[in-house]
């Protein structure tokens, strides 16, 4: 059963959207630049905008479908949306904000409450405040909480980083995850900053003049050219699951194993702040112009992270060179097109994947 089965289509001056998009439980990215309709197409699905032309299910309930002349309004169709900026009512308090979601909750489908919220996204001492004493993150959450007191069946999420700062960005994003995990609440988040989006999710679409491009996996989407050439202005980026194994407190390392413990890789202590115990998974995200390639395992240099794989993809663009590797899961490398022509890199060779420790970027 799809969370949300929608064909849209608008025409808005010269722009125009004609987009088919269907996604199951989990949280799914629309990625896309500026322009290229993602505004738009949450306006639709959450009744703030009519579509031309359209049908809208969610859960199998229909929302919308212009043929037939059905369009539930907004408050109807059980879909929270957190805006960019929170849009949080200023003279209430933060309590007052929440119990606003409920309003139109539906009663017998509330499957959170109150103090769930307020545990879940850790904002029991804000609830005397005003917005306007709130930091942006804080903010944020508040936000998201009143929209989850709506009982809705979808979240939609316009941009929820942008108004962040790097450090809020890495608080919010865990929220986000456990609220899918433990309230199996669906979640649509538009952004334009792949990084961020990617430490949320690889499901996307990716949407471009109005038409979604590409959708899938993020690692199935950067194998088709189309799909690269959108995502590659916007930072492509590695992003890999990985559990904590062990603390070496006397080299100042930490020890991570991927899923299927194939694979060891060390980051610098500092970098995991100290917060996660033996067992917790985390992603770590890598840049892919931060890794560099060899032919041999290097023994005598100081980067610790050497990951052995075979390429399985080569795409040239302008004048870098992406290179697939697969090291027991998917790397993407960047490379100049003079460094893989010298080593004669092609599909099929066998190549050690380097990184320093302080490349990684860890997600927790
Ligand atoms: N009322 C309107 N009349 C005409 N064109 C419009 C109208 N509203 C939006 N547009 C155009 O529709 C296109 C898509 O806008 P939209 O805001 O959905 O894009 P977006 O992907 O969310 O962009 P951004 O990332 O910059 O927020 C843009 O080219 C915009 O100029």
């Amino acid at each position: 059963m799809h969370a949300l089965s929608a064909r849209l289509k608008v025409q808005k001056g010269n722009f125009s959207l004609d987009v088919e998009v269907n996604f199951l439980k989990e949280i799914t990215g629309i990625f896309g630049p500026s322009g290229s309709g993602k505004t738009t197409l949450m306006h639709l699905i959450s009744g703030l905008e009519k579509p031309d032309e359209g049908h809208i299910e969610i859960d199998d309930s229909l929302i919308l479908d212009t043929s037939k002349n059905w369009n539930l309004k907004s408050r109807k169709r059980k879909i929270g949306y957190v805006f960019q900026e929170g849009r949080l009512f200023p003279h209430m308090t933060v309590q007052k904000n929440l119990l606003f979601g409920s309003i139109y909750a539906d009663k017998d489908q509330q499957n959170i409450h109150f103090d769930e919220v307020v545990d879940l996204l850790e904002i029991r001492g804000l609830l005397e405040k005003r917005p306007k004493s709130l930091s942006g993150g804080e903010k944020q959450r508040v936000a998201i909480g009143r929209a989850l007191l709506s009982a809705p069946k979808l979240l939609l999420m316009d941009e929820p980083f942008s108004s962040l700062d790097v450090a809020l960005r890495r608080q919010i994003i865990p929220y986000l995850i456990r609220i899918n995990k433990k309230l199996g609440i669906p979640m649509l988040v538009v952004s334009h900053d792949l990084p961020d989006l990617l430490s949320l999710t690889q499901e996307l679409f990716l949407l471009r003049n109005g038409r979604v491009e590409g959708h899938g996996n993020y690692f199935d989407l950067i194998q088709s050219e189309k799909s690269l050439e959108i995502m590659r202005g916007a930072g492509l980026m590695n992003v890999i699951p990985f559990k904590v194994e062990l603390h070496d407190v006397e080299n100042g390392l930490t020890h991570l194993i991927n899923r299927d413990a194939s694979h060891e890789i060390h980051v610098e202590r500092e970098l995991i702040n100290d917060c996660c115990k033996v067992g917790d998974e985390l992603n770590v995200s890598l840049r892919p112009e931060d890794i560099a390639i060899t032919l041999n395992e290097i023994s005598d240099i100081s980067i610790r992270n050497q990951l052995k794989g075979n390429i399985t993809k080569i795409i040239k663009k302008e004048n870098r060179t992406y290179c697939l590797v697969d090291v027991g899961f998917l790397l993407i490398v960047s490379i100049t097109q003079a460094s893989q022509q010298k080593m004669n890199l092609a599909v099929g060779t066998e190549v050690y994947c380097l990184f320093k420790s302080m490349a990684l970027q860890i997600n927790i």
